[in-house]
């Protein structure tokens, strides 16, 4: 069932420059946490053009021939980034009709495929299989898509500090010190605790995804992406580029919400680590996108998703977060409702539950970088 008038929250994050407007806007992101569970925010300091800068490259991007597209295929790479064709991923048993491409923070490659490990630099022993997810990117030829590696570093570097700055809010909404996370982050500050310096910093992830045209004729609803909660960071920062709409949120109620594109605004929504962490005070809330024709242009999304460092545990995360937080889960919440990856004991890690992820997502790849057996233990 759809819900027509129910609206998702829009923050004005400029509300954060005034003391006495930093109060209401407090107020109104505690409501958006612990009620809705995704929102959006507008006048949030990222410069138009920046974005501009990588939107108005997607036509090229996804225009490159099929050979180009597939040169780049996440089949080459043991930290799943890269391209993938149409409707080759699956949710909820249904193919998903949309292509994308998987990119994130570049990184050097941490490990060797051939077993040892390749870089210590960071004083980590990468012997730990989650550890051959961090890696570099798959860039497509400058000449192909000219001036894109560059927009698409200046865009991550601003959605990071954005995605920085808007934890800090967080902090504040949830009435614990400024900083409290950014040892997650490799940010050290005088707030943050010392003891977690010891990770390795995270990678975000970027998604760029193209849902295509729909002929007119086929009218009926399909499955951009199934029903899912993100799974692969802290906060996921989503930009809807151009004016097509599909993504819904299910609210408390079991109604499919719409949130469609709003002009000079991100969507922003909680992953199962942060729900995890919070023992469901906060939910990683379920969403999907319809692709509904006919529709005569494509929809673009593009979804930042916070890396956290891969070998956080749930314990850890859990020590930074009050009681009072984890005590307005709803007193009617099911305990059985909470169960994600991040909770399961077999997995002491977010890597390991990001590695699990990846490989139910995509088995054939997984086999290639990771082997049978690994797979197999994955997959049971
Ligand atoms: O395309 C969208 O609007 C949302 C995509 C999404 O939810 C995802 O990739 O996790
Ligand atoms: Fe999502």
């Amino acid at each position: 069932m759809m819900s027509e008038t129910a609206a998702l929250p829009i923050l004005d994050l400029s509300m954060a420059d005034s003391l006495h407007q930093k109060q209401q806007l407090l107020g109104q992101l505690h409501d958006a946490l612990f009620n809705v569970g995704f929102l959006y925010i507008k006048n949030h300091g990222i410069p138009q053009e920046k974005i501009k800068a990588l939107t108005s490259l997607l036509p090229a991007l996804f225009d490159q021939t099929n050979e180009a597209k597939a040169s780049l295929s996440k089949m080459n790479s043991p930290h799943f980034l890269g391209y993938s064709g149409f409707a080759e991923e699956v949710t909820l048993g249904q193919k998903d009709l949309r292509e994308q491409f998987d990119f994130a923070t570049e990184l050097p490659i941490v490990y060797d495929p051939k077993g040892s490990t390749s870089d210590t630099s960071e004083g980590k022993d990468f012997s730990k299989l989650y550890y051959r997810l961090r890696g570099p990117n798959q860039w497509p030829y400058e000449k192909n898509v000219p001036g894109f590696r560059k927009a698409f570093l200046e865009y991550h570097d601003e959605l990071q500090a954005l995605s920085y700055r808007f934890v800090h809010l967080i902090e504040e909404a949830f009435d614990i010190p400024v900083g409290t996370f950014d040892a997650f982050f490799q940010r050290l500050t005088s707030a943050s605790n010392a003891a977690y310096k010891h990770h390795v910093p995270p990678q975000h992830r970027i998604k760029l995804v193209k849902y295509p045209a729909l002929p007119s004729g086929l009218a009926r609803e399909n499955q951009g992406v199934g029903a899912h909660k993100d799974s692969s960071g802290w906060l996921t920062f989503l930009h809807q580029v151009g004016e097509e709409e599909g993504l819904e949120v299910l609210d408390a109620s079991g109604s499919w919400i719409r949130a469609p594109p709003i002009e000079g605004t991100f969507v922003v929504n909680f992953g199962n680590a942060f729900e995890a962490a919070t023992e469901g005070a906060v939910k990683a809330t379920i969403h999907r996108v319809i692709t509904q024709g006919p529709r005569l242009k494509p929809r673009y999304s593009i979804p930042f998703f916070q890396g956290l460092p891969l070998d956080l545990t749930v314990n850890e995360v859990r020590q930074c977060i009050p009681d009072h937080v984890r005590a307005l889960r709803p007193v009617s919440e099911r305990p059985n409702s909470l169960v994600s990856s991040f909770l399961d004991p077999r997995w002491d890690s977010l890597g390991e539950s990001q590695l699990r992820k990846w490989i139910r997502s995509h088995e054939n790849i997984a086999i290639k970088w990771y082997g049978n057996e690994v797979v197999s233990y994955y997959l049971q």
